[in-house]
């Protein structure tokens, strides 16, 4: 049996749609596999009633199919499905690392990333590979047609999780079809800024570059409370805050000693919005990690 952790992961961050993410230091997917003749899942822990275990519907199923790898599956759910943090993409990325092992396979973990986007494909119609790829390496990455970069960035974050179910699927279909040069520019700036601030190290950078003016107005659409939640964690001292992923979790960037004010302050928001919520105080964290062989 192998058994993998996996984290979840913000994908986007404003201005890198379907390009940028970061692995989070917590939540996680644990996945254990063992050999079997056909590929058969189990699920438990977090919003395992909304998983289906059905080989063709569930995301493993997809990347065992992949890596012609059957096996039995056993996923043990920490990151909420429809949560914006990537609770599809830590499945897939602990079942490739997993196969990969148990099978003998011997593939990269950039080489698992397109292994992985198969995965996203059968839960949100398209192989994006920008939550998958921060799962299995960990830090920040930019997700391109070429490949993947990653740095080993060090950034305070907090999570915002809302009792709010947001499927990927959904949010992909509010995505405006075009931007205008100035948005263009706009973004392009922005991502620049917050890439930069990655490889320093620098929160409020991160915080400068994390908006774009059009994936995440219209989704934050979607997510009840979001404006007074953002303005909240800016004015409690985030340098940044977005829509993570596909929302509906909000994602903001701060000084490691401005975590639990901001983490506060989001939740409270929330609350005024009779929305209840979660917070996760994180960072940028490691990528999947085989612990039983
Ligand atoms: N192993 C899995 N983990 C999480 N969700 C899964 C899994 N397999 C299939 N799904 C389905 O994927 C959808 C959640 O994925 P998605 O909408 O991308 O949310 P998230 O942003 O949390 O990844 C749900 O409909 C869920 O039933
Ligand atoms: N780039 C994707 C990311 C989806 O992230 P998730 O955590 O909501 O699955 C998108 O924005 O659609």
């Amino acid at each position: 049996m192998v058994t993998v952790r996996a984290p979840a992961t913000s994908a986007n961050l404003g201005s890198g749609f379907d390009v940028f993410g970061v692995a989070l230091d917590r939540p996680a997917d644990i996945v254990h596999v063992e050999r079997a003749d056909r590929t058969t899942i189990e699920v438990t822990g977090v919003g395992s009633q909304y998983i289906p275990t059905d080989p063709d519907r569930n995301v493993v199923g997809a990347v065992a199919e992949a890596l012609d790898a059957p096996a039995h599956i056993r996923i043990d759910k920490g990151v909420r499905p429809s949560s914006g943090l990537g609770s599809s993409a830590a499945s897939s990325a602990a079942a490739a690392v997993a196969l990969n092992e148990l099978y003998d396979r011997g593939l990269s973990r950039e080489e698992l990333v397109p292994v992985a986007a198969e995965g996203e494909a059968v839960v949100s119609g398209e192989a994006h590979a920008d939550n998958v790829a921060p799962a299995l390496l960990g830090g920040f990455t930019v997700a391109t047609d070429e490949g993947v970069t990653t740095v080993d960035a060090d950034i305070p974050l907090v999570a915002c999780l809302p009792e709010i179910a947001v499927s990927t699927r959904d949010a992909r279909r509010v995505v405006p079809s075009d931007a205008s040069i100035e948005d263009m520019v706009h973004t392009v700036g922005r991502a620049a800024t917050l890439a930069v601030g990655m490889c320093r190290r620098d929160p409020d950078l991160v915080g400068a570059g994390m908006h774009d003016r059009v994936v995440t107005p219209a989704r934050a659409e979607l997510i009840n409370g979001y404006h007074a939640v953002r303005e909240a964690a800016l004015d409690a001292g985030a340098s940044g805050v977005t829509v993570s992923g596909a929302g509906p979790s909000v994602l903001g960037v701060c000084q490691a000693a401005d975590r639990t004010r901001v983490a506060g302050a989001m939740l409270e928001a929330f609350d005024e919005a009779d929305v209840a919520a979660r917070a996760y105080k994180t960072r940028v964290g490691r990528g999947a990690e085989v612990f039983e062989l």
